[in-house]
């Protein structure tokens, strides 16, 4: 069904002109590895032994994060997905760390013309790393341009910024990990290993309890928004499977300090635990990451891989969303859902699981870094927006 001849009707996008894309950003050849390494520490005091401890991880696979492409390849489906539907909205992308920069990005949608852009944040679940951060990098971009009013409101002097809301708990996203474990499972039974007697493993990025703590400000921390969806993820695979699916959740990728806690068990710790009390089949599902970028490539494919080698288990690691279609169709259903909230009108806000929608506008000293530490930075797209 097109639309009528000599009617133009309106974008179900507006009031937005302009999607913004926006990631974190990866070295592209070995040249860039430190000088990103740089960008991703500024100000937070990692020591130098682990930027090299790092920067290793990304000389072995030739200095080139898989990253960038990962994010243009979901551009790209994101604009088939939006042309699909008919609907005339472009798609910018910006990175905090690297090339296209955010303000690339704002350049971008500056010389489009664009008034009003929603973000699409490549982290499903809500914490500092995952939401605030992104807040304060658009906000302290804009004051750089001298485009930030710290006067009164906070506001962006140009193009006005909205946020579509954590989609951990939206059913697109769960879908699309729900698929890719039942293919681990497949995957698992051609490798050998027992389905039936398999532990599913979620894995996500650790954090330090101090920013676990914070993040319960977003209506459940960071670790309970895993844990709900790993719970649901577990039963539909359970019920596809036909028997019951035993799970946990494990981290990766901790830095800092020994001397400060961050989640956990760490996966390699757990298989370890776990290969000692007769566990000999497993399958990793990193519902932490949207795409198989550095950390799944590293800290999960060669890292963990090889500890479960070591003791003798049988394991697959499940594919991340990507650009799946259930994930994709998922993220033009939340931008057109926070379109319609922008317009004002009463809105469905769909999820999965026991927790609610999250805000699509942040609450009050929301996702700090430190819990009773205001970070004195401004952030877009929050109640809080002159911090
Ligand atoms: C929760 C979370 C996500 C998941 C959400 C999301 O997907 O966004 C994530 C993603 C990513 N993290 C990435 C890379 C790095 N993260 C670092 C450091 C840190 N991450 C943290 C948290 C997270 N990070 C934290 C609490 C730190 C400590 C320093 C700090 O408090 O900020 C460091 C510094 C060195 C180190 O300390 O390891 C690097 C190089 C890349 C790019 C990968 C690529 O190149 O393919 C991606 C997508
Ligand atoms: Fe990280």
């Amino acid at each position: 069904m097109g639309p009528m001849s000599g009617t133009s009707p309106a974008s179900p996008a507006l009031p937005y002109d302009a999607l913004l894309l926006y990631s974190f950003g990866g070295p592209n050849e070995p040249a860039d590895v430190v000088p990103f390494l740089r960008n991703v520490t500024a100000g937070k005091g990692i020591p130098d032994s682990r930027l090299e401890e790092v920067g290793e991880h990304y000389y072995g696979f030739g200095g080139k994060s898989p990253i960038n492409e990962q994010n243009l390849a979901l551009k790209a489906a994101l604009e088939a997905e939006l042309a699909r539907r008919g609907i005339d909205l472009p798609v910018v992308w910006g990175n905090r760390n690297w090339a296209p920069y955010t303000a690339d990005a704002i350049a971008e949608l500056e010389a489009l013309g664009a008034q009003r852009a929603v973000a699409l944040v490549t982290s499903a679940y809500s914490s500092y790393s995952g939401c605030r951060q992104y807040r304060e990098d658009l906000a302290v971009v804009l004051d750089g341009m001298g485009k930030l009013d710290r006067s009164g409101a906070g506001a962006s002097t140009t193009v006005q910024f909205d946020k579509i809301r954590s989609y951990f708990n939206h059913p697109g996203f769960v879908q699309a990990n729900t698929d890719a474990v039942l293919e681990g499972f497949e995957a698992l039974a051609a490798k050998g290993g027992d389905p039936t007697k398999a532990r599913l493993v979620f894995v996500t990025h650790s954090i330090p309890d101090t920013m676990e703590a914070a993040s319960r400000v977003a209506q459940a921390t960071y670790s309970a928004q895993h844990l709900d969806v790993g719970a649901l993820i577990a039963e539909r695979v359970g019920a596809a499977l036909g028997h019951d699916v035993e799970w946990e959740l494990a981290y990766c990728s901790r830095s800092g300090p020994p001397s400060q806690p961050w989640l956990e068990p760490d996966v390699n710790d757990l298989l370890t635990e776990r290969a000692g009390e007769g566990l000999r089949d497993v399958v990793m599902s990193p519902i932490g990451f949207v795409s198989d970028h550095m950390e799944v490539a590293y800290d999960l494919d060669t890292e963990a891989m090889a500890t479960a080698t070591e003791l003798g288990m049988t394991a697959v690691r499940a594919g991340t969303v990507g650009t799946r279609e259930p994930f994709v169709r998922g993220l033009v259903d939340l931008m057109l859902e926070r379109a319609a909230m922008a317009r004002g009108e009463d809105v469905d806000q769909e999820t999965v699981g026991t927790l609610p929608p999250f805000r699509s506008v942040c609450a009050p000293g929301c996702c700090l870094r430190r819990d009773g530490e205001p970070s004195g930075v401004p952030a877009l797209c929050g109640a809080d927006v002159s911090a």
